[in-house]
C-alpha cells in the first residue's frame, strides 16, 4: 500500500506541533493507544526534525513532515525519516525535490489554478488549505466537479464535529487537523486526553 493510501485508510492525519522532543515517545504512545498511528510533524519549530526522527524510529507510526516550505526542509525531513511531506501551499521546488527522493508530497491548494499547477507537476492529491476559511465542503464539491481525478485532504478548521461530513465526500481522501493533538494538551502532557480524542475521532470516521 502506498503511503497516500495508508493515510487514506486512516482517514485522519493529526497535525502535530510539539516543542519538546523528550515528549515524542509519550505522544507516539498516545497516538498508537488511540488507534491513530499517524503524525504530520510541522516544521514550524527548530526541534521539528528531532521530534520527527524520534517518532519515525519507533516504527509503529506513519510519520511525515508538515509546513514544509523549502527544498532544504524536504532534505531535513527525509533524513529524519519522514514518509510523506505536506505543504501549506504549492511550491514546485518542494514538489520536485520530493519527487527526486521518491517521497510522497501533498501540497496545499485552494483554487482551481493551484490544482492545475499540481496536476502539471504530476500530482493527484492536494491538501485543501485552509479548508474552513476557503469555503469548506461546498468549495471541495465545486472544485471536485471540475477535477474528478483529484483527491483532497482538507485541513485547517477541521474538528471532530465537521470531519465526518468532509469524509463522506468521495473526493476526500482524508482530513488533517490538530484537534486531537491540540498544542495546549501536548504542552500540559495530557496524553490520556490525546488518546481519548484519537479514539473518538477513529470511532466517528
Ligand atoms: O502549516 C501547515 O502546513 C499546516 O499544516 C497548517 C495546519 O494544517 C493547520 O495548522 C492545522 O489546522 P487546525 O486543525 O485548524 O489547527
Amino acid at each position: 500500500m502506498s503511503v497516500l493510501d495508508t493515510l487514506g485508510a486512516h482517514r485522519v492525519v493529526p497535525v502535530v506541533v510539539l516543542r519538546d522532543p523528550a515528549h515524542a515517545d509519550a505522544l507516539g504512545d498516545a497516538l498508537v493507544a488511540g488507534g491513530l498511528p499517524v503524525a504530520e510533524v510541522t516544521f514550524r519549530t527548530p526541534e521539528a526534525a528531532t521530534v520527527l526522527r524520534r517518532l519515525a524510529r519507533r516504527g509503529d507510526l506513519v510519520v511525515g513532515a508538515g509546513t514544509v516550505l523549502t527544498a532544504g526542509q524536504v532534505d531535513l525531513a527525509y533524513e529524519a525519516g519522514a514518509r510523506f511531506v505536506v505543504s501549506p501551499g504549492l511550491s514546485a521546488d518542494v514538489v520536485r525535490r520530493c519527487q527526486a527522493l521518491d517521497l510522497p508530497v501533498i501540497p496545499g491548494a485552494s483554487t482551481a489554478t493551484e490544482i492545475m499547477a499540481a496536476l502539471d507537476l504530476g500530482l493527484d492529491t492536494v491538501k485543501f488549505f485552509p479548508a474552513e476559511a476557503c469555503g469548506g465542503l461546498p468549495t471541495v464539491k465545486a472544485l471536485s466537479a471540475a477535477f474528478p481525478q483529484v483527491r483532497f485532504v482538507p485541513t485547517g478548521g477541521i474538528t471532530e464535529r465537521n470531519a465526518p461530513s468532509y469524509l463522506d465526500h468521495p473526493a476526500v481522501a482524508a482530513v488533517g487537523g490538530s484537534w486531537m493533538v491540540a498544542p495546549d494538551l501536548l504542552a500540559a502532557g495530557k496524553w490520556d486526553e490525546v488518546t481519548a480524542r484519537c479514539a473518538a475521532t477513529v470511532a466517528a470516521s
